[in-house]
C-alpha cells in the first residue's frame, strides 16, 4: 500500500484542499496521514473525516514584534522533532502539504529524510510559510496563473484548487429545513472566511433590518462571534462554522456576501453563485485577498467591495445591484475555464509515489 502524509493548519482555508483530495487518494489505495498542531481547526476536521492524525508542537514565523517570538521558535523546533520521528516510523512515499506554519517542520523532516514533497498555493503570491517550504519542495501547485512568475519555472504547476466534490452536491430544500428559513424569499448566504471576521459581521448586522424587508439571511460569522441579542430575529440565522451541512446552505443561497480567501472564492464560482467579496484588508495581511477580489471582479465573477469603503450603505447598495444582475454574473462565472485540480494533483502523487 502507498503511503501518504498530509498537513497544513492554521485556518480551514489550509485544510479543505487537503479534505477535497481524500477521497481520490482512498479509491487508489492511499494509507493516509495527516500531521497537523496539537490544538489547531485542523484536528477537529480531519479527526472529524475519520483520517489518522499526528498533532505536533508548532509556532508561527511573525514579521512584526510579539512576545511569542521569543517562545514559537522553540515550539518549531520541538514540531520539528516530532514530525522527523513520526516520518522515520511511518516512511511516507510522499507528502503533500497546503501549507500555514504547522507545515513548514514538517516539509523540512520530509527533506531530511529524503521524502518527496509537493506542496500547493492557494494564494496569488505565495505566503512566508510556503516561502520557506519551496526550496525543499519537488513540486509547487498553484491556483492563479499569475503566481507562477513567483515561483521557480522548474517546480511550478498550475493546478488550480481541489474542491470538495460534495460542496457541488447541496440540496436547496435541505438547507431550507436545517436553517428554518422560508422557501419563498431569497437567501443571503454570508460567510466572513473560515475564522469569520468582525468587520463584515458588524456590517451586516448594522443594516440587519434593511436586508430583511426583502431577504432571508444565513450568517457564517466565525468562533466567539455570535450575536445573542439577535437569536429569535425572524429570517435570520447565525452558525459560528458548518462542516458537513455547508453544501446544502450553499444550494439555498441565491446571494453570498464572503470575504476573498482563495478556497471560498474558487467555490462559489464552481457553484455559480452571484456573490459580493469584501477582501481583507492590506492593513491586516500581504493584501492577497485584495489580488484575489481584484481578479474576480475584472473577469465579471464578483462585486468588489473593499474594506475601506464598506459601510452599512455601501453594502446595502452592493447587495441590491448584485442581485438585480445576477443573471449577467451567473453567465459570466458559467464562462470560466476552471481546472479540476483533484485529478491534476492525484495523477502527481501518484507518479511522484511511483518513483
Ligand atoms: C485570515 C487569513 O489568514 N485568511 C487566509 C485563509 O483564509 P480562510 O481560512 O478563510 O480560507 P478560504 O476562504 O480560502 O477557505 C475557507 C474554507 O473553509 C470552508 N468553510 C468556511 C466556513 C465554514 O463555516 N465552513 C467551511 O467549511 C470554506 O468552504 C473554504 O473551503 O487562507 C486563504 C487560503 O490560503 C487565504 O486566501 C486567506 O487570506
Amino acid at each position: 500500500m502507498k503511503k501518504i502524509i498530509l498537513t497544513g493548519g492554521g485556518t480551514a482555508g489550509h485544510v479543505t484542499p487537503n479534505l477535497a483530495l481524500i477521497p481520490s487518494l482512498k479509491e487508489r489505495n492511499y494509507d493516509i496521514h495527516y500531521i497537523g498542531s496539537y490544538q489547531g481547526i485542523e484536528r477537529k476536521l480531519i479527526e472529524g473525516a475519520g483520517i489518522a492524525y499526528i498533532g505536533i508542537s508548532s509556532g508561527k514565523f511573525r514579521r512584526y514584534f510579539d512576545l511569542k517570538n521569543f517562545s514559537d521558535p522553540f515550539r518549531v523546533i520541538k514540531g520539528y522533532r516530532e514530525a522527523l520521528k513520526f516520518i522515520k516510523k511511518y516512511k511516507p512515499d510522499v507528502v503533500f502539504s497546503k501549507g500555514g506554519f504547522v507545515a513548514v517542520p514538517v516539509v523540512l523532516a520530509a527533506k531530511h529524510c529524503k521524502v518527496p514533497v509537493i506542496i500547493h498555493e492557494s494564494d496569488m503570491t505565495p505566503g512566508l510559510a510556503n516561502k520557506l517550504c519551496i526550496p525543499s519542495a519537488v513540486h509547487v501547485c498553484c491556483n492563479f496563473p499569475e503566481t507562477l512568475s513567483y515561483l521557480p519555472k522548474n517546480k511550478a504547476v498550475l493546478t488550480g484548487s481541489p474542491i470538495r466534490k460534495e460542496l457541488l452536491e447541496g440540496d436547496r430544500l435541505k438547507g431550507i429545513n436545517y436553517t428554518h428559513l422560508s422557501e419563498n424569499r431569497p437567501i443571503i448566504l454570508i460567510i466572513g472566511g473560515s475564522l469569520g471576521s468582525v468587520t463584515v459581521n458588524n456590517a451586516v448586522r448594522e443594516i440587519l433590518p434593511k436586508l430583511l424587508k426583502n431577504f432571508q439571511i444565513i450568517h457564517i460569522c466565525g468562533k466567539g462571534n455570535l450575536d445573542e441579542s439577535l437569536i429569535d430575529t425572524e429570517g435570520y440565522v447565525q452558525y459560528e462554522y458548518v462542516d458537513a451541512p455547508l453544501k446544502h446552505l450553499f444550494a439555498a443561497a441565491d446571494l453570498m456576501i464572503s470575504r476573498a480567501g482563495a478556497n471560498a472564492i474558487c467555490e462559489i464560482l464552481a457553484l455559480r453563485k452571484p456573490n459580493i467579496l469584501i477582501p481583507l484588508s492590506a492593513a491586516a495581511s500581504r493584501g492577497d485577498q485584495i489580488l484575489n477580489a481584484k481578479s474576480f471582479a475584472r473577469q465579471g465573477f464578483s462585486c468588489l467591495l473593499e474594506e475601506e469603503n464598506l459601510t452599512g450603505d455601501s453594502l446595502l447598495q452592493a447587495v441590491t445591484e448584485t442581485y438585480k444582475n445576477r443573471k449577467n454574473y451567473i453567465s459570466n462565472m458559467e464562462q470560466s475555464e476552471q481546472h479540476n485540480a483533484i485529478d491534476a494533483i492525484v495523477e502527481m502523487i501518484e507518479s511522484i509515489s511511483q518513483k
